[in-house]
């Protein structure tokens, strides 16, 4: 199971999530959420990373030109795309890609029809406006998606993960990956205790499954 903590910000909760085995680090690369980080900040926070543990940058709606210039600096292995982005925009990144989907089962199959199948996909809770930016820290109705359909895809579950509904998750979904950013905040900010034991949950229950 991969575990990726999303929204870092400070370089103590980078070595937490690394200690405790994470396998993805995600960083916010839109400037109107509050988990914003600049990509130079990423570059020194991220320095001893081993480069086995991947680092993701999350845009939404970027263009080309925005997100070859922050992967650069940044130095990013994948790019998670939470907006409404062309498939021509994917087949443009040189990197993997994550790309984030409502969960609707309209828009599911949607996307499997869009995407390749090494596009990893995102399931994240739908936004009341309709965009579908993340971050809220709200699940969706697990039981309204018909998850057939994700049936030989990779995909992560987001939206509203925490430490109390992760093994849930991971028994009744069976995602390739889990994905959290508010669950693992206290007032606002990441929160080590519940970084270490999100990951130490996760890795319980697989060894439980
Ligand atoms: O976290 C944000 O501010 C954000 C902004 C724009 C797009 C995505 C964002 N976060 C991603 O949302 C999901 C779910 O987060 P949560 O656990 O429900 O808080 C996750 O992939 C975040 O990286």
């Amino acid at each position: 199971m991969k575990i990726k903590i999303c929204g870092l910000k400070e370089q103590t909760h980078v070595e937490v999530a690394v200690q405790a085995g994470a396998d993805y680090l995600g960083f916010i690369f839109v400037p109107s959420s509050s988990r914003y980080i600049s990509p130079e900040k990423v570059a020194d926070i991220t320095k001893n990373v081993p480069k086995s543990i991947k680092k993701v940058g999350v845009f939404v709606n970027p263009t080309i030109v925005e997100i070859e210039r922050i992967q650069k600096i940044a130095g990013l292995d994948l790019i998670q795309l939470h907006g409404v982005e062309s498939k021509q925009l994917i087949k443009n990144i040189s990197q993997p890609v994550i790309k984030a989907i409502p969960a609707d089962n309209f828009l599911i199959k949607e996307a499997i029809a869009a995407y390749p199948t090494d596009t990893v996909l995102l399931l994240d809770t739908p936004s009341n406006s309709g965009a579908n930016f993340g971050g809220k820290g709200e699940t969706f109705d697990w039981d309204k998606v018909e998850w057939s359909l994700l049936t030989g895809r990779k995909f992560f579950i987001a939206g509203g993960l925490t430490n109390g509904n992760v093994a849930r998750a991971m028994e009744q979904l069976h995602p390739y990956g889990v994905d959290v950013s508010s669950g693992v905040e206290t007032s606002k900010r990441k929160d080590s205790k519940k970084i270490r034991a999100f990951i130490q949950i996760v890795r319980k229950e697989e060894n439980d499954e």
